[in-house]
């Protein structure tokens, strides 16, 4: 997947840009606050619905504007020709187009056009909550496994109507139908989300032993949401009912899932350093496109915010000369021109942002 245009309206200090990117690395260089990030931000919410700082409604559109605007051009290697896409979002309403029709859900826009992005917030995907674990999961799945997006609907829908009879103390025959359908769905749902972990192993292999050898063997271990290796789903939740009675909510399931990454050379309970924990982070995200390549055919888009900021300069090194062996386009953002040492050999298309303008070199 390459972009080849982006014009972005009313995004932060974003005022009105166009972009052209070129094939493979590009550099936007520019001082703090001069609208680099808002750039990837607007690529991001393209494929995401929303900017990895946050919804649009939390500050993304221009103040004093209505609503701001994205539009993105990009080749579509799998489908063999030029596909486009625009937003209008207004923070509480919005319009899509893709390939010059309107669409209906913004996952469409989602489905066609794939970005990972590495940004400072990215650690928590190691060292935060489930949340952005189990999202980082089920974006994969979306992509690669059509099957997926059915069957997590279908639980997301029943997970919703059985929380609802809890908080209203629901007969339990009303409940038995809920817990069956949460069952149905959340029962292969979980062997997609293991499955899936399970292919990312190799490249998440791979990608630790280059940018963090000192961690050790890195391995992912699942954690399906409820005591899945001596209940299945249905008796895990028929068992927690009357505590799920008490609290309204539905304390066990594939909702609750989770996942984690042991480091061979770090003894047990050991925690990883900030600066660790960012390379694991890396090291996901890459493992995570790589896998998407193999499966697609293609590369997703790679946004790296502020690269040097979270990494040292053999790092940033080994991580672009990576993706240039993979043939990615990657969009990196800096207050400075990377140093030699980093680029090496590597060809880049270079952008100067400042006050919100972003001019090619
Ligand atoms: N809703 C908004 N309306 C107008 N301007 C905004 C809005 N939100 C943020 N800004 C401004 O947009 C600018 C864009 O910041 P952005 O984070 O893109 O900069 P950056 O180049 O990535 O900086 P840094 O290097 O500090 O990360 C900031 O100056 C900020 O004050």
């Amino acid at each position: 997947m390459r972009l080849s245009r982006v014009e972005v309206r009313k995004l932060r200090s974003l005022d009105d840009v166009v972009v052209v990117p070129g094939r493979g690395l590009n550099l936007f260089v520019g001082a703090n606050g001069a609208g680099k990030t808002s750039l990837l931000e607007a690529v991001h919410l393209m494929a995401y619905g929303r900017s990895f700082r946050g919804r649009v409604r939390d500050g993304l559109v221009t103040s004093d504007a209505p609503a701001l605007e994205v539009y993105v051009e990009w080749e579509d290697h799998a489908q063999t020709r030029r596909r486009k896409a625009g937003l209008r979002h207004g923070g509480q309403t919005w319009e899509g187009r893709l390939d010059g029709e309107g669409v209906a859900h913004l996952g469409d826009l989602c489905a066609a056009f794939a970005v990972v992005s590495f940004e400072p917030g990215s650690h928590a995907l190691v060292s935060g909550g489930g949340e952005p674990r189990r999202r980082y999961v089920d974006w994969g799945l979306f992509h690669v496994e059509q099957d997926f997006l059915p069957l997590w609907r279908r639980y997301a829908r029943a997970l919703k109507q059985r929380n609802s009879l809890l908080k209203q103390r629901g007969r339990n025959e009303q409940l038995d139908v809920w817990d069956h359908e949460l069952a149905q769905a959340g029962e292969p749902m979980t062997r997609l989300r293991e499955d899936y972990l399970a292919q990312l192993q190799g490249p998440l292999g791979a990608i630790s032993g280059e940018l963090a050898p000192m961690l050790g063997e890195a391995t992912l271990e699942f954690l399906p949401g409820w005591r899945r290796d001596e209940l299945s789903l249905a008796d895990a939740l028929l068992l927690v009912r009357e505590r799920d009675l008490q609290t309204g909510f539905t304390s066990v399931g594939p909702h609750r899932a989770d996942w984690r990454i042991r480091h061979s050379a770090l003894p047990r309970g050991e925690t990883l350093s900030r600066g660790q924990a960012k390379l694991t982070a890396l090291t996901c995200v890459l493992a995570q496109a790589e896998h998407y390549a193999g499966v697609r055919g293609e590369w997703p888009v790679v946004l790296l915010d502020d690269l040097a900021s979270e990494l040292d300069r053999s790092h940033q090194r080994r991580v672009l000369e990576r993706l240039a062996r993979g043939d990615a386009q990657v969009l990196v953002t800096g207050t400075e021109l990377p140093a030699e040492t980093t680029l090496g050999a590597l060809e880049y298309r270079l952008f100067h942002v400042e006050h919100g303008r972003i001019d090619a070199a």
